[in-house]
């Protein structure tokens, strides 16, 4: 297999990620595209009449994919990292296949979109554009680390409105959308209980010494240490502006879900990255044995198996009747979920 591989692959792809993709039907020439795999961008929407500007800037045309609003296709050697255009949150980089998984949501405007998975956030960025001002996203991630960049992403491109964040573990998450909340808000105010106010990247004395008890307690990305979830950013129109803390973390049964559940939910799962051909080309510079940790380790893809199965299931009981629920990894090898 290796040598007949070697002839297809400009890649020294290791005998054990070799017979990986031979146990899982994959063809191994797929690695060697390096320099025909596109690369695409999303433009802003509302940022159509800088599109000359950008192609001047980065000295490429850019062809629109005609089944993606908003995409082009990018030629392999361009970077945008340093562009005006990317600085200034016209333009950002995500794959046409995570377009595509957005796009099956099938988003309409009023939805209420739980996002079980979403840093960095690049899908949390295009659900937020089909959104539209109406509806509300609920961004989950269990590293704290990731879900700040993804915040940093929503403020760039000015598009956190409708949309709060937790770091929380997916699996266990349980928060409704707080359109259910609404009527309470009065009540909140009535009874004078304490309400969330503006979010402001300046956090209040109580919220420092409440983060520093987290801390303390050893709490860290790893989401069997997370105890509740914790809402580290909130729009404006994320409806939790005037709620108090226990209507925002207000439970319902498993019964009550499929009335007060979510509209859309996308199920954007940990995995091994292997189905990335950028992703596992980059094994050259990182070494292989990192490849064998991270993508064939059989503790690994074991324990990720189980929780892409958990945070499945789990998006599933937050669905209300009539939802729609997207999973979506970038995993080819066969994830054992039936
Ligand atoms: C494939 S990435 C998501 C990419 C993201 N949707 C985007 O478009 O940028 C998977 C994410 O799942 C998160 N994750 C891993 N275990 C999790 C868990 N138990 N609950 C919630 N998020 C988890 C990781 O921190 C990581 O950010």
């Amino acid at each position: 297999m290796a040598e007949q591989v070697e002839d297809v692959s400009t890649l020294p792809l290791p005998d054990a990620f070799l017979d990986f993709l031979r146990r899982n039907g994959l063809d191994p020439s797929i690695y060697a595209a390096s320099h025909s795999t596109p690369r695409y961008i999303r433009l802003k929407p509302g940022c159509e009449r800088h599109l000359m500007e950008i192609e001047a800037e980065i000295k490429c045309k850019l062809k629109e994919v005609s089944w993606l609003p908003y995409f082009y296709y990018l030629s392999p050697d361009v970077g945008i990292a340093r562009t005006k255009a990317y600085q200034e949150g016209k333009i950002y980089g995500i794959d046409a296949a995570s377009g595509a998984a957005v796009l099956s949501l099938g988003i309409s405007p009023g939805d209420h979109v739980l996002d079980l998975c979403t840093a960095p956030g690049a899908k949390l960025c295009m659900i937020l554009d089909l959104l539209g001002c109406s509806g509300t996203v609920t961004g989950v991630d269990v590293s704290r680390h990731r879900l700040a960049a993804c915040r940093t992403m929503l403020q760039k491109y000015t598009l956190g409105d409708c949309c709060r964040l937790f770091v929380a573990d997916g699996t266990t998450f349980s928060l409704i959308p707080v359109r259910v909340c609404l009527n309470s808000k009065s009540s909140a105010a009535e009874e004078q209980l304490e309400v969330y106010k503006e979010w402001t990247p300046r956090r209040s004395w109580k919220e420092r010494k409440r983060a520093a008890k987290t801390r303390e307690n050893g709490a860290s990305q790893f989401f069997s240490q997370i105890q509740d979830p914790e809402l580290i950013f909130y729009g404006h129109h994320s409806g939790v502006v005037g709620l108090s803390k226990c209507e925002v973390y207000q439970s319902v049964n498993d019964h009550e879900l499929l009335q007060l559940g979510y509209d859309k939910v996308l199920v954007d799962a940990e995995c091994t990255h292997d189905g990335s051909i950028r992703h596992i080309q980059k094994f050259e510079q990182w070494g292989w044995t990192t490849l064998q940790r991270r993508v064939l380790d059989a503790e690994r893809t074991d324990f990720l198996t189980v929780l892409q199965l958990k945070l499945l299931a789990n998006g599933f009981r937050l669905l209300k009747v009539g939802g729609s629920l997207v999973y979506s990894t970038c995993r080819f090898a066969s994830t054992g979920i039936p």
